[in-house]
């Protein structure tokens, strides 16, 4: 029933189970229509879901009335049960944490107000104002000679520590400043307690069209924002690099996250802002510096500034590819850099959604074993829960 020899695999898709050798498995990827345009798949008894294509560059898909109110509601107690903590202090993000690399762009050897706020912004991943870098300098006596340059002669007495403190607890009075502003909690459903996790992980599988198998092994994350609550831009997976490999639950040393699909779900309705953008969408060169420059990633106060906003909708869900499928090994292949995106500032009410993402790693036989003794290993689980 299971794999059978060492190339073939076994896997279900639609309700449909198909032995494959490992070299015709290939990732499906959901074609892209024109903008506007609407497909139907059919999910569970008979339910149509409508997917319209919302953006082809990064292919974004919108897909309303995808969850029920009632699993809406579910997943947001569930969170609630679980305790849903800051985001803040679970920052991973890969940022200078040994001190800070002097953003000097102009080689002047001073930091102007700028560079000053471009240092803060790298090292710290906390995105201040110009008057908020005014007011520190204000409040540590840092410019002495009062010139808004920051000399390596005044640097000289001033650690990176001391920055550090200084802009921790800055955030402390306005955590909206970081690159990040919300609650957030990982659930691990147990599909043989929780049926409405179970049907909802069916429904992406045919949704999207990949194995159950896959969709299983996917992380879920409850994420709720309030007023001023907000996400800046940001990949969810990483650029391919042969000498990291792949996170995966069992590995601890270094590695990088590979999130082949995001699937986001809106769990409620948002009264003020609170849109995702996508900052580059539609672009003709993904320009990094420009971004930079203009401050883009800021989403907290540059969101509308970005060329594609999907308005969140209780039910809803969004899908985009993080990553392309590789021509000659059919999984994991380049990143998509125009999937950049963020959560804008919720002006009014509370934001809630659910990540759910869909992992693989660029070992495909790995992964296909990792999927059949995951899918193995849940069955026992649900049999033995039955007795
Ligand atoms: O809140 C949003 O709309 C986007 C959230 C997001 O990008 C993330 O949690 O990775
Ligand atoms: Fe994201």
């Amino acid at each position: 029933e299971q794999s059978q020899g060492s190339g073939t695999f076994c896997l279900t898709i639609a309700g449909i189970k198909t032995c494959q050798n490992s070299s015709d498995i290939r990732l499906s990827r959901l074609q892209g229509k024109q903008v506007g345009d609407v497909q139907g798949v059919v999910a569970q008894e008979g339910r149509v879901l409508k997917l319209k294509t919302v953006s082809q560059k990064p292919l974004v898909i919108e897909i309303p009335e995808f969850l029920t109110a009632e699993e809406c509601d579910h997943f947001i107690e569930t969170a609630h049960q679980e305790g849903l903590k800051d985001s803040v202090t679970t920052d991973s993000s890969g940022h200078n944490k040994d001190g800070f690399k002097l953003m000097d762009k102009d080689r002047d050897k001073k930091l102007s107000v700028n560079e000053m706020r471009l240092t803060i912004e790298s090292g710290m991943d906390i995105y201040p104002d110009r008057e908020d870098i005014l007011k520190m300098y204000a409040d540590t006596g840092l410019d002495k000679d009062g010139d808004e340059q920051i000399s390596a002669e005044e640097l000289k007495d001033f650690s990176p520590a001391d920055l550090m403190q200084y802009f921790n607890e800055f955030l402390q009075q306005q955590p909206e400043k970081h690159s990040r502003f919300s609650k957030q909690v990982w659930l691990f459903p147990d599909n043989s307690k929780d049926r409405v996790f179970d049907q909802v992980q069916d429904r992406v599988s045919r949704a999207v069209d990949l194995p159950i198998e896959l969709i299983k092994m996917s992380d879920f994350q409850v994420v709720t924002y309030g007023v001023k609550g907000h996400y800046n831009a940001h990949y969810d997976s990483s650029e391919v690099n042969d000498k990291i490999p792949c996170c995966t639950r069992r590995r601890t040393r270094q590695c990088r996250i590979c999130r082949y699909m995001t699937v986001l779900f809106y769990l409620s309705d948002v009264e003020g802002g609170g849109e995702t953008a996508f900052p580059l969408a539609g672009n003709d060169i993904v320009d990094m510096v420009r971004v930079q420059d203009e401050q883009l990633m800021n989403l907290y106060k540059k969101c509308s500034d970005a060329n594609l906003h999907v308005t969140p909708a209780k039910g809803k869900a969004i899908i985009w590819y993080n990553h392309q499928v590789d021509p000659d090994t059919g999984w994991l292949g380049a990143m998509d850099k125009y999937t950049y995106h963020g959560g804008c500032p919720v002006t009014t009410g509370t934001k809630w959604i659910a990540n759910f993402w869909i992992k693989t790693t660029d070992n495909k036989l790995e992964d296909l074993h990792r999927m059949i003794q995951f899918a193995k290993l849940n069955n026992g689980l649900k049999q033995k829960d039955e007795l």
